[in-house]
């Protein structure tokens, strides 16, 4: 068995950022940037108004001045401002020429075309062209584009980005037991929940996922699902990797062409994972346990899912954070816990069966054991995965 680190490198020599396209703006939420994007404009443009007042050369307090126009958003006042004089001008407004400063208009009294100015603040209520950026300020690619992101990108002008196209993902169930949520099983089944877990992991990512029919425990019925990926960039298939007789999937990957990168890693859960490359895809075989898949999908598929966005070869960020409680020693494999993150730290759950999905949805963390760790006494600081952090 490898370690998961040796699995995680593996799944990177196969995971090549994929090619870009370029989208219009209002499409490029969650998407990944490639290529740089550069400011061809200063913001503000010009000197603007940073409030609703009067826009003055130098004046006293207690002047009173003359307003002879006004700039507003939109329509500035294309004259000069002189001593003696004001303009009318709200936020965002271009400063006009000779005016050096805004009084607010709480501190003006004005009288038809004469305004008092009762005091005059120490700032100017002036925003310089190009406080916000200037002409060449850059964005740097590979970025995950977030709301903030977007923002300042329709600010800097770009009407189109050059991002990754989305990976497209093949999600096969496996197994005579399954049926779609919301179908009636029969006797001996159960419904299939893994797939729909991942798919909303993958959609999370950026990813496009596509299910694929359940394809049941026989060679030719797997043989021909696998049949169906298609132009996908990753195979995810669920379940059938383990040892039993109806464990199907590396026999008739491998009739396929898989060329196996690896089978089985030295965690828990989701040790009998193995992945390859088939055809022009690349193919990950999860274990079918329901938190095996999903602690795999959190462990190996979002960080190839990154990478195949050009974000980089990296496991899954890890934080630290106190044990609540103290755990006995660990086994040969990296154990991925179920925990809840607490005011006294990680509390890991006492029942850890790979089976039991309403644990993994109690948990907000993975606390992560590495093999062979000692026992360790409550307030021992372990490395965990978050699980509610988005992608
Ligand atoms: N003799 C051994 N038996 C097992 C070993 C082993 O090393 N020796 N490993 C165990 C471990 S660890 C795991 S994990 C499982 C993985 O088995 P498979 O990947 O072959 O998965 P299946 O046998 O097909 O299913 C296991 C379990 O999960 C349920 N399942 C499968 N697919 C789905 C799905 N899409 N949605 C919901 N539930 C699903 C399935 O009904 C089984 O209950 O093997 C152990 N056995
Ligand atoms: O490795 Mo299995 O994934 O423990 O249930």
């Amino acid at each position: 068995m490898i370690t998961v680190t040796e699995a995680l490198d593996a799944l990177f020599t196969l995971a090549a950022p994929l090619e870009t396209e370029e989208v219009p703006l209002l499409s490029a939420a969650g998407r990944v940037l490639r290529a740089d994007v550069v400011a061809g404009r200063d913001q503000p443009p010009f000197a603007a108004s940073a409030m609703d007042g009067y826009a003055i050369a130098e004046a006293a307090p207690g002047e009173s001045v003359k307003v002879i126009g006004e700039s507003a958003a939109g329509h500035g006042f294309s004259g000069i401002v002189r001593a003696g004089e004001a303009v009318r001008i709200f936020t965002g407004a271009p400063m006009p020429a000779g005016a050096t400063r805004v009084v607010i208009q709480e501190d003006v009294v004005r009288d038809g075309d004469r305004a008092t100015l009762r005091t005059i603040d120490a700032a100017t209520h002036v925003r310089a062209a190009g406080t916000d950026f200037t002409t060449g300020a850059r964005m740097s690619a590979p970025r995950r584009i977030g709301p903030n992101d977007l923002a300042l990108l329709a600010a800097m002008n770009a009407g189109h980005v050059r991002v990754t196209r989305r990976p497209r993902v093949a999600l096969i169930a496996t197994g005579d037991e399954l049926v779609m949520p919301g179908e009636l099983p029969g006797s001996d089944q159960i419904v299939a929940s893994n797939t729909f877990g991942l798919h909303a992991l993958l959609c999370e990512l950026g990813a496009e996922p596509r299910m694929l029919p359940v394809a049941r425990d026989d060679a030719a019925a797997l043989g021909s699902v696998l049949g169906l990926v298609d132009d996908a960039d990753l195979v995810i298939t669920v379940g059938g990797a383990s040892v039993g007789d109806h464990d199907l999937v590396a026999t008739v990957a491998e009739e396929r062409g898989l060329d196996r990168a690896f089978y089985k890693v030295a965690m828990r859960p989701g040790k009998p994972l193995m992945a390859g490359r088939l055809g022009a895809a690349m193919m990950i075989g999860l274990p079918g346990n329901p938190v095996s898949a999903m602690v795999c999908g959190h462990v190996f598929v979002a960080p190839v899912i990154r990478a195949l966005l050009g974000l980089g070869a990296q496991p899954a960020p890890r934080r630290r954070a106190p044990l609540a409680q103290d755990l006995p020693a660990n086994g040969p494999r990296e154990h991925y816990m179920r925990a809840r993150l607490g005011g006294s730290g990680l509390d890991v759950f006492e029942r850890q069966d790979s089976a039991l999905l309403t644990v993994l949805n109690e948990a907000d963390a993975l606390a992560i054991r590495p093999p062979h760790d000692p026992a360790r006494r409550a307030g021992a600081e372990l490395d965990y995965l978050p699980l509610r952090t988005g992608a």
